[in-house]
Parts: structure tokens; C-alpha cells; sequence
């Protein structure tokens, strides 16, 4: 593993939500001024990395961002030297709740469960999913609307595997988890293991949805618009009428694209959370 330094203009009014994400994907922020660019800011990461796969993180990078600002950006990529960015970043995450019943519990903190909680104990490591982004936060709502005991569930890029993790405790029979990132997939599978739910969480690479060897009963994607519009065929094949697709990582902006390919493809959309500008919407296979 290794790490490596990114920088990004973007145009002051992107600022927050591109630092957000870098935050989620696991990087330490910095912020500045872009002196040559009035009304624009410099961030700079320091993302960690597998020694295969370098070019596919920059990649996952260059999506989030370039969705966030509409159009192509300019990317500086260097190789860093080994620093723990992680420290200071776990320091600020404290155990907190999400819906009705589930907390989320980092794994270096205590917490004292009511007979009710369903506790999230997640060390996010290399991979988003602490929790903490509104779009992580509006899934794990929605799953706590949909999953019914016995389903069977895909969480197609699982990250941590916090939502695949949420939806076991909710009740599910069986969770797929899977992501195309070796370290994500590397992280969801410790965290699954912690909660002695390898029986019934079964992570793995790639996306699944075209080999699913059984129908899923609901299938959750928290990845940005334009790769959920293409998950839609798949999705609709994976569920049974009356199946369930929860989606976000949907700036509000974005939100008309992924609503169509959604009607295109028989879902009906029957919830819709929004925070700040991202939105989570849960559609019904007709
Ligand atoms: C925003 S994170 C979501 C993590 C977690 N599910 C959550 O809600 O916090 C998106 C994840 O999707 C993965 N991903 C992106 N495109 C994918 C695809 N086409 N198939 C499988 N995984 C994908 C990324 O590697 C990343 O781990």
C-alpha cells in the first residue's frame, strides 16, 4: 500500500461537498486558495492506496469530483510519503444514532446499547462508509423502511460494508456485498467478520448483479448518479416484481437522470430523502 497526493481546483461553490467526499474516502483534507483562479479552491488529499490499482482510485476520484462539478477537472497526482491521516480523522468520529434503531459504533469507542439498538461497531479503514456522509446516512433510513426479516439483500459497492452490515441486523437472510475496489472489499469483510456475520454477509469483488445466482428481494447502491443509471437494467433483472432498489450518492442536480433511468426500467419511486444536496431515493420493481 502507498499513498497518493491529489490535487483539485473547483470553483468555491463546489468546495465543501468535494472536501466531503475526500474526507469519506478516507484522505485528510487541505484547503486553499487557487491564486490563479479567482473564486476557486485548491483541495489537496493523501488517499491511500492498493500497490494493483493505483490508476482505479484516481479514477473512483475523478467520478465523485467531476460529478459534484458537472464537468471534466484537472487532476494533479503524485506519489506521497506514509502518513497516518487516519489518526486525526478517527478522533472526531464518536458513536451516534441513525433512524429508529441503528447506532453507529466506531470500534475504538464504547457505547452502552438500549434493548432496541442494533449497533454498527465499523472501522472504516481504507473505505467510505463511516457512516457520517447524508448519503450513507439516508440509505441506512431507507433500509431500516425496506428490509424485512428473511430477504435477500445486494449492496453493490459496499465500501466499509456498513450498509450490508445494517441490513443483516435488520434481519436479512442473506447480504451480498461487493465492491470493485480490492481494498474496500478487504475493509467490508474484517468489518462483516467483527459481527460474526460471515454466514449470512457474503462479500466479494465486482458487482454480482448480472450472476446472482438467486432473485434479491432488495438491492442497494450508494454510488454516484451516473453509475447507477447504468446499474438500472441490471437491478430490474436481480429483482422479483415488488423488489426494492434504494439508490443515493445523488447530487440534487443529477437527480432527473437517475429518476429516468429508474421509470425506464418498470421502478416506481416511492420514497425520496434529501440533505443538503444530496438525495436518496427508494423505487418498487412493477
Ligand atoms: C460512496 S461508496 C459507498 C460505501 C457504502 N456503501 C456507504 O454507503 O457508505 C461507493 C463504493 O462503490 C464502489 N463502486 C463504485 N462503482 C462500482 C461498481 N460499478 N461496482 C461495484 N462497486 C462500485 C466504490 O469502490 C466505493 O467503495
Amino acid at each position: 500500500m502507498f499513498w497518493l497526493e491529489i490535487d483539485v481546483v473547483v470553483a468555491d461553490e463546489h468546495r465543501d461537498v468535494v472536501s466531503n467526499v475526500f474526507f469519506e474516502l478516507g484522505s485528510g483534507v487541505q484547503e486553499e486558495p487557487a491564486s490563479i483562479h479567482s473564486g476557486a479552491t485548491l483541495i489537496r488529499g493523501w488517499f491511500p492506496v492498493d500497490d494493483q490499482q493505483p490508476e482505479q482510485k484516481v479514477l473512483v476520484i475523478r467520478r465523485w469530483v467531476e460529478n459534484i462539478t458537472g464537468q471534466p477537472v484537472r487532476m494533479e497526482v503524485r506519489r506521497a510519503s506514509d502518513r497516518d491521516w487516519t489518526i486525526a480523522w478517527r478522533e472526531g468520529l464518536k458513536p451516534f444514532r441513525v433512524g429508529e434503531r441503528l447506532v453507529i459504533k466506531p470500534t475504538w469507542e464504547d457505547f452502552q446499547p438500549g434493548a432496541e439498538d442494533l449497533v454498527i461497531e465499523i472501522d472504516p479503514g481504507l473505505a467510505f462508509g463511516c457512516g457520517t456522509h447524508p448519503t450513507t446516512a439516508m440509505c441506512l433510513k431507507l433500509l431500516e423502511r425496506y428490509v424485512r426479516p428473511g430477504m435477500v439483500v445486494l449492496d453493490v459497492g459496499t465500501g466499509s460494508g456498513i450498509l450490508a452490515i445494517a441490513a443483516a441486523l435488520l434481519g436479512a437472510a442473506t447480504v451480498w456485498a461487493v465492491d470493485e475496489d480490492p481494498l474496500a472489499v478487504r475493509t467490508a469483510g474484517e468489518n462483516v467478520a467483527r459481527h460474526n456475520l460471515t454466514g449470512r454477509v457474503r462479500v466479494r469483488s465486482g458487482n454480482l448483479l448480472d450472476e446472482l445466482s438467486e432473485p434479491a428481494d432488495l438491492v442497494v447502491a450508494n454510488i454516484v448518479a451516473e453509475v447507477l443509471t447504468e446499474l438500472c437494467p441490471a437491478a430490474a433483472t436481480a429483482l422479483e416484481p415488488g423488489g426494492f432498489f434504494i439508490v443515493s450518492g445523488i447530487l440534487d442536480k443529477r437527480e432527473d437522470i437517475v429518476r429516468r433511468a429508474l421509470a425506464a426500467n418498470d421502478f416506481r419511486i416511492e420514497s425520496r430523502l434529501a440533505e443538503g444536496e444530496w438525495v436518496a431515493l427508494a423505487g418498487v420493481k412493477e
